[in-house]
């Protein structure tokens, strides 16, 4: 079964119809989106409630939490999260609706402090939602010390306080191994180069965004010379050194825009963002003039072929690799060592 594309057991899962988004919303993409749905059922009645009985107040308060919840399930649809909506509306809104409930219905309201804490690390980002917890556990420890027995606010106090600090810790945990599978899903594990399924996902969106911004984009297509015979002669933990090296020299005459990316093999390819094809050739020239001038490793003298192509907005991925790889072969075919533009 192919690992890229639609796979027809995803189409099951919860959101899986959801449009895709970058990896670091798609989180709280889902999660608002249920947060919010959930908010849907369960205010709507409340709301009908208190605005049938004439209580303004908390029928308009719990309104305008469901103009809050629809507007964050209108943009989930589109995969987009929305900061402000959470941050500025249903975060308060829980909070408020906390103390609102432990003035109100004293002790019993107590227990949708614990839901708000969960709430917020699902509809925040790590670092707000931290900030916004705490927030939170002192303004509704304090409406408990003023509304509830001394025991009961003690009991109260302490045990929201685990609850924060679980959240705290356990949210943390998840973020940094986040971190860490998206690092390594993203990056070759030899070179440390971004690897060929992201170089598919940066090609595309350089696309797109050089047509919306009518800005350039010019990539290269590196290729080692005559590396088998490294392999053949020195051993694959040799070739693997000079792998290595070559990734390590080509990044430090890259500008810092710019992203080098393992296609596979002794194949490389460089995206320079903002560089003309002349631009783009007066820098390979220049690296390949320094592959050729260093020693990757002992005894061994390598060269570099190229093949330079800018984007255009008619190409896919597909078509602007394979313009660089054209100019590649046409290196190669031309005596090596050298770009083609
Ligand atoms: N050490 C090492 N070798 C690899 C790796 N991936 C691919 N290779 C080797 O790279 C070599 C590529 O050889 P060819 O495609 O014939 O290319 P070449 O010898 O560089 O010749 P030209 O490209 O035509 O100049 C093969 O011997 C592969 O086994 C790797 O990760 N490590």
């Amino acid at each position: 079964m192919s690992r890229i594309g639609p796979n027809s057991s995803s189409a099951k899962r919860f959101g899986a119809w959801l449009p895709d988004t970058p990896h670091h919303e798609k989180f709280l993409v889902r999660s608002v989106f249920a947060i919010s749905a959930i908010g849907l059922l369960l205010i709507t009645p409340f709301a009908i409630l208190n605005l049938v009985n004439a209580r303004m107040f908390v029928g308009f308060a719990s309104l305008s939490v469901l103009v809050v919840c629809l507007a964050n399930i209108y943009k989930c649809t589109q995969g987009k999260y929305v900061l402000a909506f959470n941050l500025l509306g249903l975060a308060p809104a829980l909070g408020l609706s906390v103390i609102f409930a432990i003035k109100s219905i004293g002790v019993m309201g107590v227990y949708w402090a614990y839901m708000a804490v969960c709430a917020y690390y699902l509809v925040l980002p790590l670092r707000h939602a931290r900030y916004a917890n705490i927030l939170l556990f002192l303004s509704v420890t304090a409406a408990a010390y003023l509304s509830l027995e001394q025991a009961v606010y003690l009991r109260f106090s302490v045990t929201l306080f685990g609850c924060s600090l679980f959240m705290y810790f356990c949210f943390g945990e998840i973020d940094k191994q986040r971190r860490l599978l998206k690092a390594r899903s993203e990056t070759d594990p030899l070179t440390q180069c971004l690897n060929r399924a992201t170089l598919i996902t940066t090609l595309s969106d350089t696309i797109a965004k050089c047509a919306k911004n009518k800005q350039t984009a010019t990539i290269c297509a590196f290729d080692l010379d005559h590396f088998k015979p490294i392999n053949d002669t020195h051993g694959h933990d040799v070739g693997d050194q000079v792998l290595i090296s070559f990734a390590q020299l080509i990044t430090q005459y890259m500008s810092a825009n710019d992203k080098l990316f393992r296609v596979g093999g002794e194949e490389f390819l460089l995206l320079m963002t903002n560089a003309s094809e002349a631009e783009g050739f007066a820098v390979a020239e220049a690296m390949r003039a320094v592959v050729e001038s260093t020693q990757l490793h002992k005894d061994i003298d390598l060269t570099v072929s190229a093949g330079v192509c800018e984007v255009s907005d008619e190409y896919t991925w597909r078509e602007w690799m394979k313009a660089s790889d054209q100019k590649l072969y046409a290196a190669k075919q031309n005596g090596r060592n050298q770009v083609v533009k």
